[in-house]
């Protein structure tokens, strides 16, 4: 740790607007060096353009700003780079066909005409000293998230970043993985790196930042506050204000403000014996490039259950939501839903049948983020309306009005482009679109990802309230602490096989034992 002090970065009445939203409004902080610094607040709160302030990819509309104690005009990446500022984004932008070598490479300053090995040789120490446990030749696509996200922080850290700003960097983490990644960002701060994480979980700040800056609907809440000097409900209450604070249900209240993950699950009741909903047997997919084939999976989930889906990421989790959906071969065995067989049916006639999913790459699968909210919102209705001429669009644009609201979707009008949106609030016009009253069955992938507490809370409200309805819902999450909470019953994936299956009280250590595949 350094013991210089000194601001690395401040700035004074930052405000930024996009046409007529204001994502910042003055803004004003100052950030000491060498320390982990947490910004936090709800989505659309503003964390990602404040970033990208910082990052030189917007320009404020008004404000100062200061690295290092230089004022940064703004709005320049290469004002912005050359001041130290690196920026690693949501999502990764590494080419999957690129070796590591050739993504450290591309974007990297010159250094003269590399063959391959020569490129590999120049990289590869740079990788190591890093502890990105890689070898410079591997393909991008080859490598596990976490290793992808270990590279994208290497490449941001080539040029001696001196502030280094991850935004969200667990979202798309197991919990061992943001382990892994709060290791690497203990060792940047050690070798005197400032880093900036923006954060969803009060679990993740507490553990991990010194200070923590709170933003509410684009202006500063508080900040940036000594973590120590912070706990969880106070930190929950300025995240959402004191009057949403209030209202958080009481159940939901302790699994989001909880500051050590789970160890001991009560007794619950046990889900019910009515019919299922989904009914899997012996299924075997072919093999693609979206994970490990399905291998003889048998699965009911029943009406008014919600089973949880545990798993170390990239064991066919995808491909059982893939081949559920329609959208992966099934060489082998049936599927039915709500009692009707749809093993060669279409998506199309399986949402007939009460289908609902809630994608897992929310920009890729599940928006179109060229297109309305509205058009996003009804496509999947539609698809499903036999008359096309009754079909009124004015009639569309209201109800989609109405259930945004009911979501507390931040946006300006139901025409702008999904793409506009923050990360949280695209998720909520899935979940919207996707929780409706005619669902039976809904796969949920990582529904809360992205989502900050309040919404948190919304979510697990909302799929209690469809199990209430007689919904059977598969959830899968990389958090075990919310799988344990909502669970009636945990099933654990491993290369493409379900291998255990756990009732509640959740031994948690077996489950974890039967993620890695040492059963106990
Ligand atoms: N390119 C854009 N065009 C229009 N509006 C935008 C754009 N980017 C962000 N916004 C709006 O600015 C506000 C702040 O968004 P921002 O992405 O900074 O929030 P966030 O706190 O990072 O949210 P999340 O946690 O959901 O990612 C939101 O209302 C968002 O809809």
């Amino acid at each position: 740790m350094t013991e210089d002090r000194s601001p690395i970065f401040q700035c004074r009445d930052v405000t930024v607007r996009y046409g007529h939203i204001v994502a910042l409004s003055d803004v004003g902080a100052v950030f000491e060096r060498g320390m982990i610094h947490a910004v936090v607040g709800q989505n659309g709160a503003g964390k990602t353009t404040f970033a990208r302030v910082l990052a030189g990819l917007v320009r404020p509309a008004s404000g100062e700003l200061e690295i290092d104690g230089r004022p940064l005009p703004g709005g320049n990446v290469n004002d912005a780079r050359k001041a130290g500022v690196e920026l690693v984004h949501q999502s990764f932008a590494l080419p999957p066909s690129f070796s590591v070598a050739e993504a450290m490479q591309f974007g990297a300053d010159g250094g003269g005409m590399f063959t391959k090995g020569g490129l590999e040789k120049r990289w590869q120490p740079h990788l190591d000293a890093l502890d990105v446990r890689v070898q410079a030749k591997q393909r991008i696509r080859d490598l596990p998230v976490e290793t992808q996200q270990g590279v994208e922080i290497a490449r941001a850290l080539v040029s001696e970043a001196k502030l280094l700003i991850l935004d969200e960097p667990t979202a798309v983490l197991s919990p061992e993985g943001a382990e892994k990644l709060f290791e690497r960002v203990r060792r940047l701060k050690e070798r005197g790196v400032t880093v900036i994480l923006i954060l969803h979980k009060i679990r993740e700040v507490l553990a991990i930042a010194d200070t923590v800056t709170v933003l509410r609907g684009g202006r500063l809440v508080d900040g940036p506050l000594p973590c120590a000097e912070i706990d969880a409900n106070r930190l929950a209450e300025l995240i959402i204000g004191p009057a949403a604070a209030r209202n958080l249900k009481s159940e939901d209240k302790a699994p989001l403000t909880r500051a050590a993950a789970l160890t001991h699950v009560e007794a619950r009741e046990t889900a019910s014996s009515r019919a299922p909903v989904l009914d899997m047997r012996d299924v075997s997919t072919r093999p693609d490039l979206e994970g490990p084939a399905l291998d003889k999976v048998n699965l009911a989930i029943r009406s008014g259950e919600i089973v949880g889906v545990a798993g170390v990421e990239g064991n066919g989790q995808r491909t059982l939501v893939r081949a559920i959906s329609a959208l992966s071969d099934i060489v082998e065995g049936q599927i039915a839903i709500n009692g009707g067989d749809v093993t060669n049916v279409p998506l199309v006639s399986r949402r007939t049948a009460g289908l609902r999913v809630i994608p897992f790459e929310r920009n890729v699968e599940g928006l179109s983020l060229t297109s309305s909210l509205w058009e996003n919102w009804s496509a999947c209705g539609l698809l499903q309306t036999k008359l096309l001429s009754a079909i009124k669009p004015s009639q569309i644009r209201k109800h989609c009005d109405a259930a945004l609201k009911q979501w507390d979707v931040r946006y300006s009008n139901v025409g702008q482009r999904a793409g506009s949106l923050s990360g949280g609030n695209a998720q909520k016009v899935i979940l919207s679109r996707e929780m409706d009253e005619d669902a039976r069955l809904i796969l949920a992938a990582q529904p809360t990802r992205g989502l900050d507490i309040g919404a948190t809370s919304f979510v697990w409200d909302s799929m209690r309230k469809a199990r209430g309805r007689g919904c059977g819902l598969l959830f899968i999450s990389s958090d075990l602490d919310e799988i344990f909470d909502i669970s009636d019953r945990v099933i654990v994936m491993l290369s493409g096989r379900i291998v255990a299956e756990f009732h509640p009280p959740y031994d948690i250590a077996a489950v974890g034992a039967a993620m890695t595949g040492v059963l106990r």
